[in-house]
């Protein structure tokens, strides 16, 4: 996959917006978490068994929903600068693959419309805004229109620091339009800037999972946890899944990678709640350790957007369903048949 997922990226490089490009490549500051992430999962070894029966091996995972792979859409702001459909187009993908698709707040195309490409459970992601009735407006939306979780992001209370490009005219080249298509009807229309309703809140509390589970009457699982705990924390302000990520390394800087942070957090929940985890996962390899390592699920960032904007549906098609094939090939070779199969002794520091 690594050699495919190379050729998707030069393409999706040369498809879209040099200054989107910037955008959706860039992490924090120096760039060392984003540029560490994949490396880290490669510090982890194989113990493979011999003598299994892999004639079938079964990647479906049952999850806040069933899913036929637990490789996820993790959810990633603004899809229309990459894709005309936007994330129409992604959650179709994650349709015809029957991945776990989190839609995030910061989605270029209206809630209802993304969830109609969805034959069942979706994620919704939530960031809390400036303006919390605006907040509480999408998530009751999403939940409406049929999520079956709320992913609280907890890592952003603002955005990271991101070294501009020099050569980019704007950070981010959204229309207003794509930017404010969830939320155009709730913003005041005193000629305010539309932007200060909807900034990211700096004022997020634990006390914010018990709130959102209540407005959607859905389990919440946090994400951005990196520790064991600020897990513990979440699972006893009430949220029902944990999901370590450093955001892609694009908030705090020198932030732990994920294989490194995963097992402590892991450790700390003691199966009390699933942990998921996101963050450098590009190969089947990557998804394996992971969930060996215990995370039941793992998400994709930035490979899906590369998709997008290589091919549309059929590029995020390819990224999502190519992962999961190398995933059912290299769990066959490590003598394990299905998810539950996996465990902690299948992996080994290097
Ligand atoms: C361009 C971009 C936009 C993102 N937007 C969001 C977002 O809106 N909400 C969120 O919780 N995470 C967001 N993330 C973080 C991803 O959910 C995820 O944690 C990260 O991309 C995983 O790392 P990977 O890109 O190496 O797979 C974004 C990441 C990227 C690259
Ligand atoms: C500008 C909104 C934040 C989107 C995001 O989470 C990211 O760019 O990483």
């Amino acid at each position: 996959m690594r050699d495919r997922l190379a050729e998707i990226h030069d393409r999706a490089a040369q498809a879209v917006d040099p200054d989107a490009w910037h955008y959706l490549s860039r992490g924090a500051a120096d760039g060392l978490s984003v540029s560490e992430a994949e490396a880290a999962w490669a510090h982890w070894r194989l113990r493979p068994r011999v003598l299994r029966d892999v004639s079938r091996v079964d990647t479906s995972v049952e999850l806040f929903g069933s899913w036929a792979t637990p490789i996820g859409v993790a959810p990633t702001a603004f899809h229309g600068l990459l894709t005309a459909e936007g994330e129409v187009a992604t959650a179709a993908a994650a349709q015809r693959v029957g991945a776990p698709m989190v839609l995030s707040s910061r989605s270029t195309r209206l809630i209802e419309d993304v969830a109609a490409q969805i034959d069942g459970p979706w994620w919704f992601q939530v960031y809390l805004m400036r303006d919390r009735s605006i907040t509480d407006r999408l998530i009751e939306r999403a939940a409406a229109a049929g999520a079956s979780a709320m992913v609280l992001t907890g890592d952003t209370p603002y955005v990271g620091y991101r070294a501009p490009n020099p050569a980019a005219a704007r950070p981010i080249p959204l229309t207003a339009e794509q930017s404010l298509v969830n939320v155009a009807d709730y913003l005041p229309d005193d000629g305010s800037d539309p932007w200060e309703s909807i900034d990211q809140r700096p004022d997020q509390t634990l006390a914010d999972i018990d709130r959102i589970a209540r407005i959607a009457d859905l389990p919440v699982i946090v994400k951005g946890v990196l520790r064991g705990d600020d897990a513990l924390a979440c699972l006893d302000a009430g949220a029902e899944g944990v999901w370590v990520s450093n955001h892609g390394g694009r908030q705090l800087d020198r932030a732990l990678p994920t294989a490194v942070a995963l097992p402590e957090v892991v450790r700390a929940v003691g199966g009390a709640a699933p942990v998921l985890a996101d963050g450098g996962i590009r190969s089947g390899l990557d998804a394996l350790t992971a969930l060996a390592l215990g995370a039941q699920a793992v998400f994709a960032g930035r490979p899906v957007m590369w998709g997008l904007a290589a091919d549309g549906v059929d590029g995020a098609t390819e990224v999502l369903g190519g992962l999961t094939d190398e995933l059912r090939h290299v769990m066959g070779l490590a003598g394990v048949n299905s998810l539950a199969a996996l465990e902690r002794s299948l992996v080994a520091p290097a």
